[in-house]
């Protein structure tokens, strides 16, 4: 028997001030299902709904019409189980907290005890390689190493599903791609299911393994392409035929959906 999709979208539409003079649809009859283990980045051009598709799923906001599940569950339930967890393009430390202390956060608002919540933050920072800096602030560490804190944090509940919305965009390109590697090896170590929001086609290429491409607004799939590249994929892997090939598919996708909006 086949396993039920652990992200499941059905017919979601999300329009802002409805009814209203500035009405705008940022999301138009959206299906989706994603199978656990996927890692899935949802590509397309500024201001087409990926944020806003990540949003409802994470229920940060409400669809107008359309229902979602997450691990057979509401978006509101998944969310009060620590279903998922959620890294943003900041990593949102807070500078008064050690990072082993921001690391045991939501273990702590879970109302772990102390010695469990210390036990799994030192696990996290392990796989996060950052154990030596338990101790530091925030503040003491580079833009990666604080995105790392973070990725660590938004694990530290054992999550099945990790909501990532464009964490790497702050990051030069040098430490973007090494964070992109860092990020492939903790999918593999952990097996958790990515929804990765980005607007970067290399960066989907070589991080997913199925892209969902939108086109600008109102905002709709307009493609999904399997990424058939093989893991674990190193900085070998973009100067591959291959990598260029599923680049170029990927580019065609996206910039075929702007010509057709006139954009
Ligand atoms: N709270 C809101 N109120 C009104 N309109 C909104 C709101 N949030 C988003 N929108 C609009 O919905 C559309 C989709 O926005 P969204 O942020 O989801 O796009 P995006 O693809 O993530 O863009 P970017 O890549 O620039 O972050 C945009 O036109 C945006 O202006």
């Amino acid at each position: 028997m086949t396993e039920p999709a652990i992200i499941s979208v059905r017919g979601v539409n999300k329009e802002f001030n409805s009814g209203g003079k500035r009405s705008v649809t940022a999301l138009q009859n959206i299906d989706l299902s994603i199978e656990r283990g996927e890692f899935v980045s949802l590509l397309g051009p500024s201001g087409c709904g990926k944020s806003t598709l990540l949003r409802v799923l994470a229920d940060l906001t409400e669809p107008t019409s359309g229902t979602v599940t997450l691990n057979g569950k509401t978006p509101r339930a998944a969310r009060t189980d620590r279903d998922y967890g959620m890294v943003f393009q900041q990593a949102g430390l807070f500078d008064w907290r050690s990072v082993q202390r921001n690391v045991e956060l939501p273990l702590q608002v879970a109302g772990a005890d102390k010695p469990t919540r210390r036990a799994k933050a030192q696990e996290m920072l392990e796989l996060v390689r950052l154990s030596e800096f338990a101790k530091h602030f925030p503040w003491q560490l580079s833009g990666g190493m604080q995105q790392r804190v973070a990725i660590a944090r938004a694990l530290s509940a054992d999550p099945a599903i990790l909501f990532m919305d464009e964490p790497l965009g702050a990051l030069d390109e040098m430490n973007r791609e090494r964070l992109q590697g860092e990020l492939l090896r903790i999918w593999a170590d952990t097996r958790t299911t990515v929804v990765f929001v980005t607007h970067s086609i290399s960066e989907a290429v070589f991080l997913s393994s199925r892209i969902v491409v939108m086109s600008a607004r109102p905002g709709r799939i307009a493609a999904s392409i399997d990424v058939d590249l093989p893991y674990p994929r190193t900085a070998a892997t973009r100067t591959t035929e291959a990598f260029f090939a599923k680049v170029t598919e990927a580019r065609t996708a996206l910039h075929s959906e702007l010509v057709e909006q006139g954009a």
